[in-house]
């Protein structure tokens, strides 16, 4: 019997089957009538990418949301009406028939609630008992670490909504440490600079493909358009790329700090493996351009970048339903923690 890996992201949505890999990656967006947002029942008219296009573009009456917020449920409608909705695209019609098994990621840091909330919904999805792995152990199994192994290892999961800095060893929790920092804060802050330094007033989806621009070797500066604030008119912006990256250096450096305080955290021997080894980054936001270089800058360890930072904490999490004993091992280990 086989089964799927799920990572439900506050920016996008990844299930990856135990055998045949990544099967869908959509972004966790869906559109919905407004006259639905407070129904008992909510029926999303577009999902995924169609939703997304529509962001910031939505016609009267209709309006576009995302089910998670910071990586966890705040809404339990919105969010059962996404699953059972990206769920339903997966090609396989098999999932209609049986109910299929499933490892689900969910951030380190979520409550007892949060982790009841994604297990109702994944119930609602039809998802025969459903396990809960912890988001940073899941990526690093899907990064090929071993979390049970006697050696202290730390991932850094840089997200939309929160980046999660995890050390583990055994079983076990060294130390951990959530930030709301991560890259829909990245998105904002060059949103406020343009507005600050430019008077451009530019789009979500605008600031945020600038920001993933300046990883791409599509030369030295990227142009965007917006809204002049002086003069109410479109306007076109030339930017450097080394621009666009000093905007967003003090969201990165918060990352950097919270990183620093886990290290601080660290028994000295737990300490010493890490600092040898190095520290393991994954997640969108890891794309960021010389974000790498930057921690081992300001760290003095090496960074190992992920192979493929957007799926592997679902390709972990697949990979998880095979070997249950580190389910079992890591389940409540950060609830215990906290
Ligand atoms: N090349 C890039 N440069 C910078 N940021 C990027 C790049 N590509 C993607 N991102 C950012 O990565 C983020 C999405 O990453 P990811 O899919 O890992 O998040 P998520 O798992 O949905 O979020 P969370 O873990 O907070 O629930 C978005 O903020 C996106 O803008």
């Amino acid at each position: 019997m086989t089964g799927f890996g799920i990572d439900l992201g506050t920016a996008n949505t990844v299930v990856c089957h135990q055998r045949h890999g990544v099967v869908l990656d959509e972004p966790s967006v869906m559109v919905v009538r407004v006259s639905e947002t407070r129904a008992k029942r909510v029926r999303p008219v577009l999902l995924g990418h169609e939703a997304r296009d529509l962001m910031g573009r939505c016609p009267v009456g209709l309006t576009a949301m995302r089910p998670l917020h910071d990586g966890v449920i705040v809404d339990l409608e919105a969010a059962r009406a996404f699953v059972v909705g990206v769920l339903g695209m997966l090609a396989a019609p098999a999932w209609r028939r049986i109910r299929p098994r499933a490892v689900i990621g969910v951030p380190a840091g979520a409550t007892a609630l949060e982790r009841r909330a994604l297990l109702e919904v994944a119930d609602e999805a039809r998802i025969r008992s459903p396990l809960l792995i912890p988001e940073p152990i899941a990526g690093a199994v899907g990064c090929g670490l071993d979390p049970l192994e006697p050696r202290a290892r730390m991932v850094l999961d840089i997200g939309g909504g929160t980046s999660e800095i995890t050390a583990f060893c055994y079983g076990g929790v060294l130390s951990h440490r959530t930030s709301r920092i991560a890259g829909d804060e990245m998105t904002l802050a060059l949103y406020r600079y343009l507005r600050a330094e430019h008077r451009l007033l530019v789009g979500e989806l605008a600031a945020e493909a600038l920001k993933c621009r300046v990883d791409s070797d599509q030369g030295p500066s990227s142009v965007v358009q917006g809204i002049d604030l002086g003069t109410g008119r479109p306007r076109l912006l030339t930017l450097e790329s080394e621009e666009v990256l000093e905007a967003l250096k003090p969201t990165a450096d918060a990352i950097i700090a919270a990183l620093a305080g886990a290290l601080d955290d660290l028994p000295p021997q737990a300490a010493d493996d890490i600092l040898t080894d190095g520290l393991t980054v994954f997640g969108g936001s890891s794309l960021l351009r010389g974000f790498d270089k930057l921690v081992e800058s300001e760290l003095a360890f090496p960074v190992r970048m992920a192979d493929r930072p957007l799926t592997c904490v679902a390709e972990g999490a697949a990979r998880c339903l095979s070997d249950p004993d580190v389910v079992r091992a890591y389940e409540t280990a950060f609830l215990d923690a906290a």
